[in-house]
């Protein structure tokens, strides 16, 4: 019984109960040992286990470079070893434009494990109209693993994630070159040295960051080992070194950026998206806040891969069932908190850099009253620029600016954002001051001029 015993302090009554009840059930007393007892108890009642730290990694780099092959790779390798569910290629790009077109468009969360970490892993789509996707997959990792090919090198999106990654916050990438199958030791040597110095000019330390090389088809097609399954083993464990398991905040009010929504037929809707600080359980009230809106609801169910959580903590990838509110009312961008402790707002101050045309930024000055799309956590937003105390901004030029959303959103002092400009990603910055909320007159006009703008472009 010590497998209960050592679960007993930690877990709810009614969880008790149900595991009492299992394990006085005659086949499972058959096994003595309480750690099979245990494990078999998890995955037969499909509750998450939580017997290893919990890592969010996940795959980033150029459109075809072989994020979503090597993700399937993983899977396989490490369902080899009962670490993993293995997944197939077309299980992770799943949607139907995704699987005509031979990209991926939305990002796909996996699990798995090593010995050391449990690991929630998104896949993010490289294309270039799909940044958006890739910022909000982004946004949840705790490490990233850069895919490169061999066959191409550093290509425009090699370049664009690498610097999103390091304003989204990732400090710690592993690169992986891939389709070694396709190229020779020269071509390879030379990306290599090639991303070590795109490393190193975005602000990572592109000396010590680890580079794996190997072959994610190899992997996943059982073939050449050396550059398959051992580079997987390899690029795994390159992981669990260099990337910390980041110290989670979880004496704060919890709050958790919404990315998904879905309503599931008898049981209502769940909310999905990262646990960024506090703990979550079953009971627990919250609320919803943005798009000039807050709801209230209460949590009545947490899942993390479809597995029942008794307490869900920060750093968490979960799903969360929430009680009386529809599909249509909650959207991708907005917070879910414990009620009171976040506020929407729509005029801040904050520190800028804005990139210079080398870095892929703009190649001109902007003046005020330019519109941007503003992304941060899981949302973005159109929003208007006030440039304090001078004319223009340069492109290189590190700025205070004032920024007036269209729409208020959840956004906090020290919240880190990115600024676009159609495809350009234009500058990072971080919030400095949170302002007075906007006059209804005010709004009028922000939105008026926006209209009106449009209406120009068009014309
Ligand atoms: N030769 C070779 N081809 C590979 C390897 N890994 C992936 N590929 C091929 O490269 C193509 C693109 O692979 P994906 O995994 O879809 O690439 P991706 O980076 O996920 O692409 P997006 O998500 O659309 O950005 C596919 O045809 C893969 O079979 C490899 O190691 N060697
Ligand atoms: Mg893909």
């Amino acid at each position: 019984m010590s497998a209960y015993v050592a679960v007993r302090q930690i877990l709810s009554p009614g969880f008790r109960t149900t595991f009492k009840q299992f394990l006085l059930n005659a086949s499972t007393r058959q096994t003595c040992s309480p750690f099979i007892i245990s494990q078999r108890f998890y995955a037969e009642k499909k509750i998450f286990e939580r017997n290893k730290p919990h890592c969010n990694v996940g795959t980033i780099g150029h459109v075809d470079h072989g994020k979503t092959t090597l993700t399937a790779a993983i899977t396989k390798v490490l369902s080899d070893q009962d670490l993993a569910e293995s997944k197939l290629y077309t299980d992770i790009d799943n949607a139907p434009e995704e699987k005509a077109r031979g990209i991926t468009i939305n990002v796909a969360h996996i699990e798995y494990q090593t010995e050391n970490r449990h690991y929630g892993h998104t896949d993010c789509p490289g294309h270039a109209d799909y940044i958006k996707n890739m910022i909000t997959g982004t946004a949840q990792m705790d490490g990233a693993i850069l895919v490169v090919a061999a066959t191409d090198g550093a290509m425009p999106q090699t370049r664009e994630h690498l610097l999103l990654a390091k304003q989204i916050g990732i400090n710690h990438i592993v690169v992986f070159i891939n389709k070694v199958d396709a190229a020779d030791q020269e071509m390879v040597d030379l990306v290599e040295m090639e991303m070590r110095e795109l490393m190193t000019e975005m602000g990572y330390d592109g000396d010590e960051a680890p580079f794996v090389k190997g072959s994610a088809l190899c992997a996943l097609e059982g073939k050449s080992p050396e550059i398959g399954s051992d580079a997987i083993i390899k690029l795994l464990a390159e992981i669990d070194r260099y990337v910390p398991t980041p110290v989670r905040d979880l004496d704060k009010p919890f709050m958790l950026p919404v990315e998904s929504v879905y309503s599931i037929p008898g049981r209502g809707t769940v909310v999905t998206g990262r646990l960024e600080r506090g703990v979550l359980k079953k009971g627990t009230e919250c609320e919803f806040v943005g798009y000039n809106k807050v709801i209230k609801s209460t949590v009545t169910g947490v899942e993390m891969f479809r597995q029942t959580l008794e307490e869900a903590q920060a750093g968490d990838q979960l799903g969360a069932l929430v009680r009386g509110v529809k599909r249509d009312e909650i959207k991708r961008g907005m917070v879910m908190a414990k009620p009171g402790t976040v506020k929407a707002n729509d005029q801040i101050e904050a520190q800028v850099y804005i990139l210079s045309k080398e870095e892929g930024g703009r190649h001109k000055p902007f003046t005020s009253f330019v519109q941007l799309q503003m992304f941060s956590k899981t949302w973005d937003c159109a929003t208007q620029v006030i440039i304090p105390n001078k004319e223009m901004v340069m492109p290189g030029e590190d700025t205070a600016l004032k920024l007036k959303l269209m729409r208020p959103m959840v956004l906090e002092k020290g919240q880190r954002f990115t600024l676009r400009d159609g495809n350009i990603t234009l500058g990072t910055g971080v919030v400095t001051n949170i302002l007075t909320p906007l006059t209804e007159k005010e709004r009028i006009e922000l939105t008026e001029g926006k209209k009106a703008r449009e209406k120009k472009a068009k014309a």
